[in-house]
């Protein structure tokens, strides 16, 4: 059985870092991974290690660009468009991976996941080779500083979940940038959402953060938007869809409960043949009949 696990969310939210944290943790732990890289924008300068799949073998964004006249986004969009009419090539390169984890490392333009259909495509096709895929998406714990841009990445993430239809992770990555320590008066003072009490509040999004209106804040709530803010808290009321697991990567731990829970969805390992004490037993008799 082959795994792949699809690392999403918007742009800088650490799918790189914790693309790459997964595979030197699998790696330690005497598991394999391979890292799939599908963004063709992507600096391999920047990181210390080369993906063993990349986009960038069958198209560069930048000959998109160059040669066909398009913009990031339009020549991301041709990129996908080429890779989905070339299936055969990722086939071709997936086929010498087998019993492993492949870790695929996603671009951060929040549209391909709210509304292209590429990633369902791929995802498809990823299925039909007989690869379990699950998803994890990121956002990072900046996010819970403006409690209204938290919102928006909750929807986000539940777009992406409703667009994708697999089994789903969110995690909230970066949160070595929050401060842990509840009695840290700085940690504290600064915005009052980094006491761990409040951490929680986010990590389980808690709707009411938004039906109330900015406290000590001289603005008057414009009534139209308090209405929208009403029907969001109830939607995710209704439909608690999304919850977080921190990701803290300076923390094994932390990152060892993220891989658990990527293990667990994706029923990893439930498939192998299990070792029969019998055929050991049958051994050990042999040379004695
Ligand atoms: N403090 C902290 N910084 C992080 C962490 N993960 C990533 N970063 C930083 O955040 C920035 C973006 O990280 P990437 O891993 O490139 O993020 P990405 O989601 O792959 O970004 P795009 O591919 O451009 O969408 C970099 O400057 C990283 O060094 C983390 O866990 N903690
Ligand atoms: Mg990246």
């Amino acid at each position: 059985m082959r795994y792949a696990v699809l690392v999403t969310g918007p742009a800088g939210a650490g799918k790189s870092t914790f693309s790459r944290s997964f595979i030197t943790h699998l790696n330690a732990s005497k598991r394999t991974g391979h890292l799939v890289n599908l963004d063709p924008a992507a600096d391999p300068a920047s990181f210390e290690y080369e993906p063993a799949i990349d986009i960038k073998d069958l198209i560069n964004l930048d000959d998109a660009m160059n040669e066909l006249g398009y913009g990031p986004n339009g020549g991301l969009v041709y990129c996908f468009e080429y890779l989905l009419e070339n299936m055969d090539w990722l086939e071709e390169e997936l086929g010498g991976y087998e019993d492993e984890y492949l870790i695929i490392d996603c671009p951060g333009q929040i549209e391909l996941y709210s509304h292209h259909p590429f990633l369902p495509k791929l995802v498809q096709n990823l299925q039909r080779l007989g690869i379990r895929t699950c998803a994890v998406y990121l956002v990072e714990s900046q996010f819970m500083e403006d409690k209204y841009k938290f919102f928006g990445g909750v929807l986000s993430a539940m777009s992406a979940m409703v667009n994708l239809e697999i089994p789903w992770i969110n995690v909230m990555s970066k949160m070595d940038l929050v401060t842990s320590n509840p009695e840290d008066p700085s940690g504290g003072a600064r915005n009052g959402l980094r006491r761990r009490k409040n951490i929680a509040r986010y990590l389980d999004p808690d709707p009411l953060l938004i039906a109330i209106p900015r406290g000590d804040e001289s603005e008057i709530p414009n009534p139209r938007f308090h209405a929208l803010n009403q029907a969001i808290v109830q939607l995710i009321e209704e439909h608690p869809l999304v919850s977080f697991l921190p990701l803290d990567l300076t923390s094994t731990d932390s990152l060892e409960t993220v891989i658990s829970h990527i293990d667990y969805t994706m029923q990893y390992g439930e498939d192998e043949e299990p070792k029969e004490p019998k055929d050991l037993d049958e051994g050990d008799f042999h040379g004695m009949e």
